[in-house]
């Protein structure tokens, strides 16, 4: 959403796991290869139907760039978390994101 934050994906296409479509949409949005890894604590229903849910995502290949949908992207250190104006549904995994970055778990 335009003037503020949130992380690289998308909607799940039919046929697709999540896991699919986010190598998908990191492919398309930011022009990188990622392994997927595991589910995070934490999601949001946008809408009834429409649930946000995330992963972790090791980059294997590529340089990432806003090619589509994005104007800008920032890597975020575990205290740069807070620093950036995210979409309030994506607050719910911060936590969980910031204990990752700290402690690897
Ligand atoms: N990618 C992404 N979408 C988010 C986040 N937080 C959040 O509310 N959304 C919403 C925006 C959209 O309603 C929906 C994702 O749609 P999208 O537009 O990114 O996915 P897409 O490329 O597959 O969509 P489409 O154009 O095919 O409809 O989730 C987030 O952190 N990342």
């Amino acid at each position: 959403m335009a003037g503020r934050w949130e992380f690289p994906g998308g909607k799940v296409e039919p046929g697709e796991s999540p896991e699919e479509a986010l190598t998908r949409e990191l492919r398309e949005e930011l022009g990188i290869e990622v392994q997927v890894g595991a589910q995070l604590e934490g999601e949001s229903v946008l809408r009834p139907g429409l649930v946000l849910r995330f992963w972790t995502a090791q980059l294997v290949s590529g340089e990432p760039r806003p090619l589509q949908d994005h104007d800008a992207l920032k890597w975020l250190s575990a205290g740069q978390l807070d620093h950036v104006d995210w979409l309030p549904q994506d607050r719910v995994v911060l936590e969980c994101v910031a204990k990752l970055l700290t402690t690897g778990s």
